[in-house]
C-alpha cells in the first residue's frame, strides 16, 4: 500500500535555513496492516505522514501509495486522489472554525456530492459529540475537535488512514472507544499508519509493524 523509496525532505532547500527533516527512509507497509510510527518530539513523523499524503514533495527518492506516484502528481490530481483514497486526521485538527461540527465532518463528501448524513450522524453519536452536531468548532475542546478531525478523516470510508497523535487530546476512555472503532476497521482491511508517543497506543498491541524514527532517520 505504501512504498518510500531513499525518500529524503529538506526544508527550505537551498538556503542558509535549509533543514533535513527526513533522510533516506525507505520503507513498505502492506495492505490491510497497521503500522505505529514513534519518536520523540521533532523526529519526523507529522513530515512522513504528509508526504505519505502528498501534502509535500519529497526533496529525494519515491513515494508511491497502491502504486500511484502521488507525490508527483499536480496539486488537483493528488487532492482528489486524497480524498478518495486517505483519511488524514491532523495533528493540529486543521478544521475549519467558523463551521458547525456536521459541516466540517462532511467537507470531505462535498466535491463528489456523497451522501452520508447518515454515517455522519452514527459517528458523532458513538464518539459522544452528537450534542455538538450544530455548534461552531470555535467553540468546542480540544479533545472535541480532536473527535470531529478523527470523523471527518473517516467519512469517505478511506482505504488508507493517517493519524497524527489521534490520542493526544483525549482521555482514556475517549482514547480507548477510537482504538475500539480502528479495531472494528482493521477487519475491514484498511491500511492504518499511527504516529504516536502515547503509551495507550504503544501498549494496544494491535499491530504488525512498529517504526521508530530518530533525527529524521529510521532506526
Ligand atoms: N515547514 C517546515 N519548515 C521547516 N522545518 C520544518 C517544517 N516542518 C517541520 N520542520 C522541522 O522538521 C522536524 C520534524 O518535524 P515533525 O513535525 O515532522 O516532527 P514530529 O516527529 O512529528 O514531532 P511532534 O511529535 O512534536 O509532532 C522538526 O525539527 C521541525 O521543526
Amino acid at each position: 500500500m505504501i512504498q518510500v523509496k531513499n525518500v529524503s525532505k529538506i526544508f527550505n532547500e537551498g538556503t542558509p535555513k535549509a533543514f533535513t527533516a527526513l533522510d533516506d527512509i525507505s520503507l513498505h507497509v502492506k495492505k490491510g496492516e497497521v503500522s505505529l510510527l514513534k519518536g520523540i518530539s521533532g523526529s519526523g513523523k507529522s513530515t512522513l505522514l504528509s508526504l505519505f499524503a502528498g501534502l509535500y514533495q519529497p526533496s529525494k527518492g519515491e513515494i508511491l501509495i497502491d502504486g500511484e506516484a502521488i507525490s508527483q502528481y499536480p496539486e488537483n490530481f493528488a487532492s482528489r486522489f486524497r480524498r478518495n483514497n486517505i483519511g488524514f486526521i491532523f495533528q493540529k485538527f486543521n478544521l475549519i472554525s467558523t463551521l458547525t461540527v456536521l459541516e466540517n465532518v462532511l467537507l470531505p463528501t462535498l466535491p463528489d456530492d456523497i451522501d452520508k448524513l447518515e454515517e455522519a450522524m452514527e459517528l458523532l453519536e458513538l464518539f459522544n459529540i452528537s450534542s455538538k452536531t450544530n455548534v461552531e468548532v470555535k467553540h468546542l475542546s480540544g479533545g472535541e475537535q480532536q473527535r470531529v478531525a478523527v470523523i471527518r478523516a473517516l467519512i469517505n470510508d478511506p482505504k488508507l488512514i493517517l493519524a497524527d497523535e489521534p490520542t493526544a487530546n483525549l482521555d482514556q476512555a475517549l482514547s480507548i472507544k477510537i482504538l475500539d472503532y480502528f479495531e472494528k476497521i482493521i477487519n475491514q482491511e484498511k491500511t492504518l499508519v499511527i504516529a504516536t508517543h502515547d503509551p495507550l497506543l504503544l501498549e494496544w498491541g494491535n499491530y504488525e509493524t512498529c517504526f521508530e524514527m530518530k533525527n529524521g532517520k529510521l532506526l
